[in-house]
């Protein structure tokens, strides 16, 4: 579904990427792994499009999308949800995921708004409730009905769980999982807590400086080659 090619990359002089192969396919999760500073945030940036390769190739369902804008990736099927659980703060929860509904075909709003909700129940308590009051955890839930919204077949989370209370992040690493086992959606997903990323993960992608020095199916007899990989 998305294949990520021979990619550099990196912010003013500085390069960040060098030649990185990623490929995700058209369900289940596909982890990156890494240290802080890595590069797994640079490697989702540049599959929405927020950096363009210096070179490179990113395809998306067979077309070559290196030069297309990120609303054309989003267009094309593709979400992504930054890290630091964004959101409009002076807006409702409700109010901000009818600004993301109203992009949709009238008849559908309501539906999808409420299709999102159903995902995280724990929003619908506070669905009037301005989102910057929200706890992290709400706010990454709404974030990712945001997204879910635009109706992606590929959802590009980048540390979906960070800075969130455990019992949250068990309700977040529930619903990814849903999503992606019965909703046949694709999750490329950049994570450092490798335990439920081996465990869940159709296939992992370790990076280090910027390469990747790891790949290979997930599961818990990864986990060994991933330690080694990350010289934890
Ligand atoms: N806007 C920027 N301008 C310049 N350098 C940047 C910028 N953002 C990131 N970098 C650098 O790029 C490298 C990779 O950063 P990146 O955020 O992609 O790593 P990461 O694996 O996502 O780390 P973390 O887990 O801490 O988010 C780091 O050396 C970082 O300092």
């Amino acid at each position: 579904m998305l294949e990520i090619t021979d990619v550099e990359a990196g912010y003013d002089r500085t390069r960040v990427l060098h030649g990185v192969n990623i490929s995700a396919s058209e369900s289940g999760i596909t982890a990156v792994l890494g240290h802080n500073g890595a590069g797994k945030t640079t490697v989702l940036r540049t599959a929405i499009g927020l950096l363009r390769p210096t070179s490179g190739r990113i395809r998306f369902l067979g077309e070559d999308i290196t030069h297309l804008a990120p609303n054309a990736r989003v267009a094309r099927g593709m979400a992504y949800v930054p890290q630091g659980q964004q959101s409009f703060e002076q807006l409702s929860t409700l109010e901000n995921l009818q600004v993301v509904a109203d992009q949709k075909a009238a008849a559908r709003r309501r539906m999808l708004v409420d299709d999102a909700l159903g995902r995280f129940p724990a929003l619908e308590a506070v669905l009037h409730k301005k989102a910057g009051l929200l706890s992290g955890g709400q706010r990454q839930q709404l974030a990712i009905a945001r997204a879910l919204i635009t109706e992606p077949k590929l959802l590009i989370l980048d540390e979906p769980t960070e800075g969130i209370q455990p019992s949250v992040v068990a309700e977040i690493e529930r619903t990814i999982v849903e999503l992606s086992r019965s909703e046949g959606l694709s999750v490329l997903l950049a994570i450092q807590h490798i335990g439920f990323a081996l465990s869940e993960a159709e296939r992992y992608f370790v990076l280090a400086s910027g390469q990747i020095t790891r790949t290979g199916d997930g599961g818990a007899s990864a986990q060994s080659d991933v330690l080694e990989a990350m010289a934890i």
